[in-house]
């Protein structure tokens, strides 16, 4: 849909409004009271959301990150899904999925009052995800702008076979400097350490991060906490829906192998990612749904 269409359907004056963004795709910039946030509908990616209360991106997106037709972007949120991590079935599928490289549509836009506003995508199955992915879908992400951020993830069966799955929102955090950042709330539960094979680990303290990090902890309630001692602010991320969180840090290591990261990026960014990852596999019967969401706030 082109920019006009776009706008014709669904802005709001003061709201929402849409523009063409870097390599030609369409961005959704949204501003109300608490935050701006500008989104994109290829994957559904956020791209940016900064509270009005504070003057640093929420969000990490690298400066080398690509814009093209079936290549991801590094940064903002991307969708993972229907499966983390590498192709579950070994046939070479891309890496987390087919939703963060395919253009989705946006479906409404709506003013939830005159402090909070959202936006609606969604992906649904073609020929060509079926080829892949032998499973008819409708993927549905809602985002709302207000005094927290609101994302919401939800993946309809629509055909008559049960649906497996594995997902993320792979959040992308900015931070000041990641060897003055901590991460609470997760300290006590026992983690897979994919960095060293799966080992399974334990800590009791609080996360630091001072090596390549690659966590997937079990965890379905409560609040996860990133303390930011240099940009001076405390990020609060609630997961619904999910059982478990991915930690991910690509230190230099992996810095260096990756075109759309510059070498310094580990130091300004940690991914904490309200995931069913692992084998915390989703399973959905015909005609039925499930939804996972995420809410940030700043302390
Ligand atoms: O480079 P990508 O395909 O975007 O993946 C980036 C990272 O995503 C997740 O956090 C995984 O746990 C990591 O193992 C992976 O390296």
């Amino acid at each position: 849909m082109d920019i006009e269409t776009l706008n014709s359907l669904y802005s709001h004056a003061g709201y929402v409004t849409f523009k063409e963004g870097p390599g030609g795709f369409p961005v959704a910039l949204i501003t109300t009271p608490h935050a701006t946030a500008a989104i994109t509908p290829y994957g559904a990616q956020l791209l940016s959301y900064t509270f009005a209360s504070d003057s640093n991106d929420l969000l990490f997106l690298s400066e080398k990150a690509i814009f093209k037709e079936g290549t991801p972007i590094r940064g903002g949120v991307p969708i993972c899904w229907p499966w983390f991590g590498p192709d579950p079935q070994g046939q070479g599928r891309s890496d987390h999925g087919l939703a963060r490289t395919r253009m989705w549509s946006v479906v409404s836009s709506d003013l939830l009052s005159d402090q909070e506003c959202s936006i609606t995508f969604e992906l649904t199955d073609t020929p060509e995800t079926y080829t892949l992915w032998p499973y008819r879908f409708r993927l549905i992400l809602t985002l709302s702008v207000g005094r927290v951020l609101t994302m919401e993830l939800t993946t309809h069966n629509l055909g008559d076979t049960p649906m497996e799955l594995t997902q993320a929102l792979h959040t992308y955090f900015s931070v000041g400097d990641i060897t003055h950042t901590s991460v609470t709330g997760l300290e006590g539960f026992t983690y897979s350490d994919k960095t060293d094979g799966g080992a399974e680990k334990k800590e009791d303290i609080a996360i630091r991060i001072n090596a390549e990090t690659d966590r997937i902890y079990p965890f379905d309630s409560g609040d996860i906490l990133i303390n930011d001692d240099t940009l001076k602010r405390t990020i609060r991320i609630k997961c619904e829906g999910s059982k478990t969180a991915v930690v991910w840090n690509p230190w230099s290591r992996v810095c260096e192998q990756k075109a759309d990261l510059s070498l310094e990026d580990y130091k300004k960014t940690l991914c904490i990612e309200t995931a069913n990852a692992g084998d915390e596999i989703i399973r959905i019967a015909p005609q039925q749904s499930h939804t996972i969401k995420a809410i940030y706030s700043l302390e």
